[in-house]
């Protein structure tokens, strides 16, 4: 997939090549994040043991916000399939921008679920891929850290649903377009819902997470993440979450038409 060639990043084969691709980087950063436990005081507004000065959220979000500045200025968000979780924070980029065919339609960077992608983050997946609920003082900051990475790698999987929805209404606009001009929700989440392509992802992932999820020279040992774990996440939050993204995207598709 090549975003300065808009016929490769709109072809369904190629799009779920990547999103099988980003199932290798998501399982090895929840194996890492999997060595710290909660750790709840990274993500309290205002942790009486974790003061910042100047500023009244969290620890996650100071720390993201600081990385989306910087990254911004290196041209991050430029690229249609990376999202900020805080856009009205990023910076101008110092480097000269890329101008990138347009492929999705004009208001895409508008479609955004990170807020929602980090509440079940903070909420659900740090409980199930943690090594036990509680705090550790002196990782803090390596906690944050993975934990930015893996909200930045499931923000783009489950932001990629802007692509498939896309190249779906591109393969069908008579369809798509009547179910949009009828506010059909129903009838476009059956029609983006591809259940073999579904059952096959879980069937990869239990596999992924029993070779990935131990160490191969000693299978009686500690596991880092089960195929139980890993099927329900991808299960109940980020397929369902990567449709959200695709239907809201495609409720407004004909105002750019
Ligand atoms: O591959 C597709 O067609 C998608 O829409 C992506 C996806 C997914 O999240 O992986 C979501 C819905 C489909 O039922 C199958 C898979």
């Amino acid at each position: 997939m090549d975003f300065l060639k808009p016929e490769t990043v709109l072809d369904l084969k190629n799009i779920r090549d990547e999103l099988v691709r980003m199932e290798d980087t998501i399982i090895f950063k929840f194996i890492e994040r999997s060595h710290f436990p909660t750790c709840p005081a990274v993500y309290k507004e205002r942790d009486p043991g974790l003061r910042i000065p100047d500023f009244d959220g969290s620890f996650l979000d100071w720390a993201l916000i600081k990385a989306e500045m910087t990254q911004s200025q290196i041209r991050r968000f430029e690229s249609p399939d990376e999202t900020p979780f805080f856009p009205d924070k990023i910076l101008k980029p110092i480097l000269p921008s890329i101008n990138y065919p347009r492929v999705l339609a004009t208001y895409s960077p508008e479609v955004n679920f990170n807020g929602e992608i980090k509440d079940v983050y903070i909420n659900q997946i740090t409980h199930l891929i943690s090594k036990y609920d509680g705090e550790c003082w002196e990782n803090l900051g390596s906690v944050a850290t993975i934990d930015i990475e893996l909200l930045q790698s499931l923000s783009r999987r489950i932001h990629f649903g802007k692509f498939v929805a896309e190249a779906k209404f591109q393969a069908d606009r008579p369809l798509y377009s009547k179910m949009i001009r009828e506010r059909d929700i129903e009838g476009i989440y059956e029609n983006i819902t591809n259940s073999a392509v579904e059952e096959k992802i879980l069937e990869r992932l239990c596999v992924k997470a029993e070779v990935y999820g131990v160490d191969p020279t000693d299978k009686a040992g500690q596991r880092k993440i089960t195929p139980a774990y890993l099927v329900k996440i991808y299960r109940e939050l980020v397929i369902p979450l990567t449709k959200k993204v695709e239907v809201d995207y495609l409720l407004r598709r004909l105002e750019s038409e």
